[in-house]
């Protein structure tokens, strides 16, 4: 068959153009109306038998489609105004063999509420598109800086000091740390001290993400790289931070696998986008966390030693709150003028037996913990006191341990004696305990207790016995 043969057949013509819902209309090159699709009889109140073969001006109000014959030029969105409204026609010249033969007209909007709510609708996908723009901006930048970690305790100090001074180099650093203790934090304001502050800063969660899509999450991955890979392919992280730092958060979560590839960028600095033929040089710095025990993983061998040693350049070891009680308040007092402004409250205070209570808590989930245990407060707080009722069940649990904890001392303390009292008491009863054994047969015994027998008879004589 020929492309021909595909031709629409002549017939449908009028049919397609009588389905659609825009209105078309279709003049002669005298300017006489030659169809009219119902969309367009249906806006009119009008009838095809009424318009066919009748000038166009006589049929449609302010038109302007005999002008397009006269200049032979297409109006694009031009305003109309038909029936006290004001429509938005599109009206083109018809050439056949080089000589004008008639126009073609369609309206876009029949009225003004029509694209006011296209205008609404795109404005609405417009302020969308923005929205994601600057999500995905603004999830490049870093957005803390030194002046957010707060604390004045020795070890956090150390940490903060330490990363103070290594924030300008371009070497690889390791944050350890239990969760919740800030290292995204350091991360933050490690980048922004740097060089590298004003180019992206990119985390990556290495426990969050399925190791089957980790290696193009990092790498990227090049278009038709697998079923459901996107058209023109995808950045990866890497990528994504170039000339920035990216931030490896859970390294120790990173599968063997995995560790191989990375360690791989970070000795040659180029990286390989799944299904890529050519390596794409990169200059990133990384910064890595964890929460685990990496050399104690070395030992067991499931993480690599290569690229602990590799990423271990500089280690900072950032101290769990409860290592640190003196900053609880100092922290606690910073999170809450925060809370304030996104509340919209001002002049919270905490009572003094909440400050107890919070310098007596463990903290497992540190700053974390207690951000959510103050915002916690904040919410059922109606006066500017937060008060132990305020604090979740656990928390005020801790005052019975309080308690507890003061009762079982003075058990204890009542129950403790000289210690060579101790250590006598424990001595005749083990020589009781062996004469038993040995059914008082004395030579027996002391060699159950291993001593000499005039030793045991010593002993026998100072206990009683
Ligand atoms: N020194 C600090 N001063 C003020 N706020 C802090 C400090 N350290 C941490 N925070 C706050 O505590 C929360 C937890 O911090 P961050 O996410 O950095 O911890 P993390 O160690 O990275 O936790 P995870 O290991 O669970 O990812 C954040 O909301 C952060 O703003």
């Amino acid at each position: 068959m020929t492309l021909k043969d595909w031709n629409i057949p002549h017939g449908w013509f009028e049919e397609i153009i009588n389905s659609i819902g825009e209105c078309v209309v279709i003049i002669d090159r005298e300017g006489m109306v030659r169809h009219l699709n119902n969309a367009y009889c249906k806006f009119l109140e009008t009838t095809k038998e009424e318009a066919v073969g009748k000038p166009v001006q006589n049929v449609i109000e302010n038109t302007r489609m005999h002008m397009v014959l006269k200049t032979g030029q297409a109006e694009l969105s031009a305003i109309q105004s038909i029936k006290g409204n004001e429509m938005v026609a599109n009206r083109y010249p018809i050439y056949l063999d080089g000589e004008i033969a008639g126009a073609v007209g369609t309206v876009k909007f029949r009225n003004r509420q029509e694209w006011v709510e296209y205008a609404r609708k795109i404005q609405s996908l417009l302020e969308e598109l923005n929205y994601y723009k600057t999500t995905l901006e603004g999830a490049l930048e870093s957005k803390y800086s030194f002046e957010d970690l707060i604390g004045q305790s020795k070890p956090f100090l150390e940490a903060k000091q330490l990363a103070e001074r290594v924030a300008g180099s371009q070497s690889s650093v390791l944050l350890l740390g239990e969760s919740g203790t800030g290292k995204e934090l350091f991360a933050h304001a490690m980048h922004q001290r740097s060089s590298r502050g004003p180019f992206p800063f990119v985390r990556v969660n290495c426990a969050s993400i399925p190791e089957h899509l980790l290696e193009s999450e990092l790498f990227g991955y090049e278009e038709g790289a697998f079923t459901g890979a996107k058209r023109g392919g995808k950045k990866g992280k890497f990528q994504l931070a170039h000339r920035g730092t990216i931030f490896l958060d859970e390294i120790g979560d990173m599968p063997l696998a995995m560790q191989n590839k990375l360690l791989r960028v970070l000795q040659e600095k180029e990286i390989e986008r799944v299904g890529g033929q050519a390596p794409i040089p990169i200059d990133v710095r990384v910064i890595a966390a964890t929460h685990r025990n990496l050399e104690k993983m070395v030992q067991e061998g499931t993480f690599r030693q290569d690229l602990y040693y590799r990423l271990n350049v500089i280690k900072i070891d950032i101290p769990p709150l409860r290592e640190r009680k003196d900053d609880i308040v100092r922290i606690a007092q910073f999170l809450l003028k925060k809370l304030e402004r996104n509340f919209n409250r001002h002049g919270i205070q905490l009572s003094e037996e909440v400050v107890k209570r919070l310098q007596y808590h463990n903290w497992p989930g540190n700053i974390r913990e207690l951000e959510n245990v103050l915002e916690r407060a904040v919410n059922v707080l109606d006066q500017a006191e937060i008060h132990v009722t305020h604090l979740p069940l656990y928390l005020r649990d801790d005052e019975k341990q309080m308690m507890h904890s003061n009762e079982s001392k003075e058990e204890a303390t009542s129950t403790l004696q000289p210690l060579k009292e101790t250590i006598m008491a424990a001595e005749k009863e083990a020589i009781m305990q062996a004469l038993k054994a040995a059914e008082g047969n004395k030579l027996a015994a002391a060699r159950l207790l291993d001593i000499s027998k005039t030793s045991f008879y010593d002993k026998c004589k100072l206990y009683n016995v």
